[in-house]
């Protein structure tokens, strides 16, 4: 059961500030996912739809392992690969070295990279501007040169983040070939699209995610029919019906909490693991306890270092730390004193 919380900070600071709390109650949360289960399986195309804000890219993101989800365990069986307008090209390289950056990334050695490297750059076909900086491509030929990097990378699970719908209709066709061979080769594929009929295409089963949930989920027909009903439904409301009813939904992730979770989690008959989240997840309390005396420790050990003062010292007699070490100011002056000494004698006899 995958959850995705956001702390809502209103400045970077108060980020930082929340490392040091011990109660995360005055950060208000959004819960961009509230507990999605999906089992797919190898050569299964899945299409996930929804309306802006519903949590497709948070999902994918979550699936390509670009960040971790707040609670659920997932299970892949394969590498992933994303493909999103841009994601993880670094804009002041050249398509080139993207290429090289992003495949060494993935493992390839350079005798391998050396060996792709015409294969990717005429799939992309970006001509002259893969010695460009990335930073002066346009979205479009950023996806070509994601895609094709992507594709060559050879993974099981392929992730599309509206990708496709930035490109012309040449570089789709090519695009859409190679999903049916990454299919028909047994490899899972994720389709993030608002283009319902991109959807249709390519995928076997769709997931539509509402407001962080999953609402439904199974044969493509039957799922795009069901939506379509939806944004009929929706496109009819007046203006302020459509903001009460987005706002209904948008206050539910705010005041969801890890009550409700477990509610559901019983309710669909999962145990205690599906309310834990991954090892890189939000630092718990002991953890930041852990993180002070750690801090503390240092501070500690630097200011014996500095003053010449001994742990055990310190240990027998607390209250010396805020006293002035004068064995150790004596030592240092009579040092200072010898060196001062040695000086004036150099000039002396010179
Ligand atoms: N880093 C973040 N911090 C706080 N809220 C976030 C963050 N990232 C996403 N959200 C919120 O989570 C919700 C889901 O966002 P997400 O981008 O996954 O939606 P989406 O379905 O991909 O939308 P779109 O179709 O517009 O791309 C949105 O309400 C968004 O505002």
């Amino acid at each position: 059961m995958i959850t995705k919380e956001y702390d809502l900070y209103k400045k970077k600071s108060d980020k930082i500030k929340a490392l040091f709390k011990f109660s995360e109650k005055s950060v208000p949360h959004f819960w961009g996912l509230k507990g999605i289960d999906l089992k797919v399986y190898a050569g299964e195309a899945v299409g996930l739809i929804g309306i802006n804000g519903s949590g497709k890219s948070t999902l994918s993101n979550i699936l390509a392992g670009i960040i971790p989800q707040s609670t659920g365990e997932m299970k892949i069986d394969g590498e992933t690969s994303i493909i999103a307008i841009g994601a993880g090209l670094k804009p002041q390289l050249s398509g080139k070295e993207n290429i090289r950056l992003k495949c060494l990334m993935s493992g390839f050695t350079n005798q391998e990279i050396d060996d792709m490297m015409d294969d990717i750059q005429a799939f992309a076909d970006l001509g002259d501007f893969i010695d460009q900086p990335v930073k002066n491509y346009s979205s479009g030929m950023r996806s070509r040169l994601g895609f094709s990097i992507a594709v060559h990378n050879n993974p099981d699970v392929l992730i599309i983040d509206e990708a496709l719908s930035v490109g012309d209709d040449t570089f789709y066709q090519k695009c859409v070939e190679r999903i049916m061979k990454f299919k028909s080769e047994g490899k899972t594929i994720f389709f993030v699209s608002h283009s319902l009929q991109q959807i249709e295409k390519l995928c076997d089963k769709v997931a539509w995610i509402h407001y962080g949930e999953l609402r439904e989920y199974g044969d493509t027909k039957e799922v795009v029919t069901h939506y379509k009903e939806f944004i009929e439904w929706f496109k009819k409301q007046s203006a302020a019906d459509k903001k009460k009813y987005q706002d209904k939904f948008k206050v539910e992730q705010k005041e969801f909490n890890e009550e409700n979770l477990k509610i559901i989690a019983s309710e669909r008959g999962h145990d205690a693991s599906a309310l834990k989240g991954p090892a890189i997840g939000k630092m718990s309390v002991l953890t930041k306890v852990l993180l002070v005396v750690m801090l503390f420790s240092m501070m500690l050990f630097g200011y014996l270092q500095l003053s010449g003062r001994s742990f055990t010292s310190i240990i027998t007699n607390p209250s010396s730390l805020f006293s002035v070490n004068q064995t150790h100011v004596k030592e240092k002056l009579a040092l200072e004193n010898t060196q001062e000494q040695k000086q004036n004698n150099e000039i002396y006899y010179s």
